[in-house]
């Protein structure tokens, strides 16, 4: 079975994300380049990334009108990314324009609510019902603009996973035992992940931040084999 952790190299120094990732690449299944690396390195930081040879999840969380969100995608087109994001909230229309603007091997998933936000963080921007209805309503969003899956959480998951059985489900918010939780506010470990049928997990610190960062990615691969 195939390793289903995408590592969030979450660096903005090429040459220490690229030595980070490469002593990592023997334990995990891709690697997930987001806003702090893309920042700093642009495309061609991108680029040099893939020529590491692992899977890339390129994650923008792009949320901008339609035109706006379609030409971006068009523009990272030459990097040919196995994974993008978007955000849900963006509309329909939004999410139907990225999945038709974006390479068809190109997965695009959509962002439902934040790993980082609890029900009254979603109560303070105006969401009632909590994060769980949340997820739901925008997972069958997402669905009906015809993308490929969602980011969620590991909470919600199981409800994803029930409603839309071939959805790749992007899950962070993983925590191996014993690991600091820092701003993540919904987590479970890898394997409750896995088991609520996680289609990739995202790790990042558990991983990266770990004071010997090749054991502790060899631990999490150890723990889901
Ligand atoms: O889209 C994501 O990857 C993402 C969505 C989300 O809701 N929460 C979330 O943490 N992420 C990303 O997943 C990674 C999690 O990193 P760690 O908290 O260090 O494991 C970060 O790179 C986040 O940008």
């Amino acid at each position: 079975m195939t390793n289903p952790v995408f590592v969030a190299i979450d660096l903005p120094d090429l040459a220490a994300a690229r030595t980070l990732a490469a002593a990592v690449a023997p334990h995990v299944g891709g690697l997930k380049l987001g806003l702090e690396f893309f920042c700093a390195q642009g495309p061609a930081g991108v680029a040099a990334m893939a020529a590491l040879g692992l899977p890339l999840f390129l994650d923008l969380k792009l949320h901008d009108i339609p035109n706006t969100v379609a030409g971006a995608l068009h523009s990272l087109a030459g990097l040919a990314p196995a994974i993008v994001t978007v955000h849900a909230a963006g509309g329909h229309a939004m999410l139907a324009a990225a999945r038709a603007a974006a390479p068809a091997a190109t997965k695009v998933v959509a962002v439902t609510v934040l790993t980082s936000l609890d029900d009254g963080d979603l109560s303070a921007i105006g969401v009632a019902g909590g994060t769980a209805t949340q997820v739901a309503r925008l997972a069958a969003l997402v669905r009906a603009a015809g993308l490929d899956g969602v980011v969620a959480s590991p909470h919600e998951t199981a409800a994803v996973r029930a409603a839309w059985s071939e959805a790749l489900i992007v899950v962070p918010g993983v925590r191996p035992a014993g690991s600091a939780v820092g701003d993540q506010k919904r987590v479970m470990t890898p394997r409750e992940a896995r088991a609520a049928g996680a289609s990739v997990l995202v790790i990042g610190r558990p991983i990266t931040a770990a004071a010997d960062p090749v054991a502790a990615a060899a631990a999490i691969a150890r723990d889901l084999s």
